[in-house]
């Protein structure tokens, strides 16, 4: 069914600048299996954009609408359990838990959502980002290429319907982001997921069907 936002408006108090108004009037639609990436200046809100779809922070008004279930009228519980089951998400700094292993860190969705057969799944999932004999590494064993591979894994492995990737490859070295980018539309391609980017990289945004630049709160 796919990811609908209509009319989504955020504005941010601070002391300084008063009220600005990020977001005004966004609207973006995006069907199961396609790919768009959001451009924009820093301080554009892009940030912000994925923040409300994932459904970390609340707009002042407007719908977001995934699978048909609007995230903008959930109570947190309710937002916190169909995050953890639809949304995939992938950051730049990786945002691994440091004391779990590479294996844990992607099977501690699985466990968060007391899902079946965790073991063979999580198995599965670290042969696809070819980390398997990098399993009982800690992220600070790893490399920062290795440690995107396995926040890739850990958002794919819930089989989400949408993956929010915010400036996925900003942290590693040129080599290195283009495998990973590699690897995260190879299988956002396998795997039929519908994913948004955000990126100042131009040439990693021309991987994605479509291109929106978010300008003075406005998605073009
Ligand atoms: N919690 C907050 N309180 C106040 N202002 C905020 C808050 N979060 C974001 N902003 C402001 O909203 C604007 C958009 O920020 P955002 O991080 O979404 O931009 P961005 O396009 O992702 O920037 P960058 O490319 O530099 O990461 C900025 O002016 C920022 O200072």
């Amino acid at each position: 069914m796919g990811l609908e936002i209509n009319h989504l408006c955020k504005s941010f108090y601070s002391p300084g600048t008063g009220m600005i108004q990020v977001l005004n009037d966004v609207n973006l639609e995006v069907r199961p299996g396609q790919t768009h990436a959001v451009i924009g200046q820093s301080g554009s809100g892009k940030t912000t954009l994925l923040s409300l779809i994932a459904g970390l922070d609340r707009p002042d008004s407007g719908d977001i609408i995934l699978d048909g279930e609007n995230l903008s009228i959930m109570n947190e519980d309710r937002l916190a359990r169909f995050r953890a089951e639809k949304i995939g998400i992938i950051f730049q700094q990786f945002h691994l838990m440091p004391h779990l292993t590479a294996q844990e860190n992607i099977s501690l969705p699985l466990e968060i959502l007391k899902a079946p057969d965790i073991e063979k799944q999580t198995h599965a999932m670290l042969e696809m980002v070819g980390l398997s004999h990098r399993r009982h590494h800690l992220p600070g064993a790893l490399s920062g290429g290795e440690c995107q591979r396995v926040a890739i894994a850990r958002a794919l492995i819930i089989k989400p319907s949408l993956i929010l990737a915010d400036e996925p490859t900003g942290n590693l070295d040129t080599a290195t982001g283009e495998t990973v980018s590699d690897l995260l539309f190879n299988l956002v391609e396998t795997e039929h997921k519908s994913l948004i980017l955000v990126t100042h990289n131009v040439s990693l945004a021309d991987r994605c069907r479509s291109t929106f630049t978010l300008e003075r709160g406005v998605l073009y």
